[in-house]
């Protein structure tokens, strides 16, 4: 595929090949396109439309909604409920599944979303995103449950993400190596610039948020201070930190130029009985899609991510992915206790 071909005429040609493809999956993902030129429109035009600040709910996970959350949400289902090609939705802004209404004609696909991710930065003009999974349902004929959903990520039929920075980009995988486009606001189109994005196995560069340091276990702390001492230490070179507070954006950067990022398990998180930070289902399994097939490795530092069978919807799970090298090092680490 050339430059400048646009994220449409990429999909199709994609299905063009896939056995059996019925035009369903091609028809979804372009609704999930349309979603997201929605809400980079949203995000753009920020406190210009009172879209800045709390909505003054709360999510499942007792976390303070932001007004764009729920508006990205809703947008989302508008965008994807009414089409025919999927059975349910889930959204880590939903407590349930949402059934498709039986107005609408029911597909068999299952999408699961984080609206909009890296929350935090909304109302601080720092850049945002949107992470999405596509599933398969096993059985059309009747309603889809949250059973349906608690597929490991091996089961994936595509993932991305869109993110909402200084341009707005789509990443997305078909399991075929990884694509980023670039929208052109002048024709409205998401256009092939980054075709075929590798993740360099190796890496100086790690993204942590440090102020969670004392609560971290010994294999993440010793990993942390040996990039700290740098090359006068065992790791004998320097390493350089980022922490945007976007998980997003921290992987656009790993796709774009490597490096290891790490939302791990820390004892905080254990006493208050929680699995991790990130969301297995919006979050996790979607990125370890995406970072897999552009050559990167991902793990919660016990297992493979995407080999995890997920037990609930809203799942937390500790996050450690990036460059191959770095990511298997983290894993001998864990390993070696
Ligand atoms: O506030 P912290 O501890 O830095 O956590 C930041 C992490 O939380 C998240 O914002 C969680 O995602 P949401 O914004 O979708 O809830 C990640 O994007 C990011 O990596
Ligand atoms: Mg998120
Ligand atoms: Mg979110």
């Amino acid at each position: 595929m050339h430059h400048g071909t646009t994220i449409t005429q990429f999909i199709a040609e994609e299905q063009r090949h896939a056995p059996g493809a019925t035009g369903q999956f091609t028809a979804l993902l372009n609704d999930i396109v349309t979603a997201c030129k929605m809400i980079s429109n949203q995000v753009n035009h920020g406190a210009l439309i009172g879209a800045l600040g709390s909505a003054g709910s709360e999510n499942v996970q007792g976390e303070t909604q932001k007004k764009l959350d729920v508006l990205s949400n809703q947008m989302f289902i508008q965008c994807t409920e009414w089409s025919g090609h999927v059975g349910a939705l889930a959204s880590e802004e939903m407590d349930e599944i949402y059934e498709i209404p039986k107005a609408y004609p029911r597909g068999r696909y299952l999408l699961t979303f984080d609206p909009l991710d890296g929350s935090s930065n909304i109302d601080v003009n720092v850049s945002v995103g949107t992470i999405f999974s596509i599933l398969r349902m096993a059985d059309t004929d009747g309603d889809a449950t949250e059973r349906d959903f608690l597929k490991a990520g091996t089961e994936q039929v595509a993932a991305g993400y869109a993110l909402y920075g200084p341009s707005t980009m789509m990443v997305l995988t078909t399991g075929n190596g990884v694509n980023g486009f670039t929208l052109d606001q002048n024709i409205g189109e998401f256009i092939l610039t980054h075709p075929n994005m590798t993740i360099p196995t190796d890496t100086a560069e790690f993204a942590i948020n440090a102020s969670n340091g004392r609560f971290w276990e010994a294999p993440v702390k010793r990993y942390v201070d040996e990039c700290l001492v740098g090359k006068e230490g065992p790791r004998g070179k320097d390493f350089n930190m980022r922490w945007i507070a976007s998980m997003v954006a921290e992987v656009h950067r790993i796709l774009t130029r490597g490096g290891v990022f790490m939302y791990p398990m820390d004892s905080k998180m254990a006493e208050k009985g929680q699995g991790g930070k990130l969301r297995l289902l919006y979050e996790a399994n979607p990125m370890s899609f995406v970072v897999e097939q552009a050559g990167g490795a991902s793990i919660t530092g016990k297992q493979r991510i995407m080999e995890m069978q997920p037990e609930g919807l809203h799942q937390r799970v500790p996050v450690i992915l990036g460059s191959r090298n770095e990511v298997e090092r983290l894993q001998g680490y864990h390993n070696e206790g």
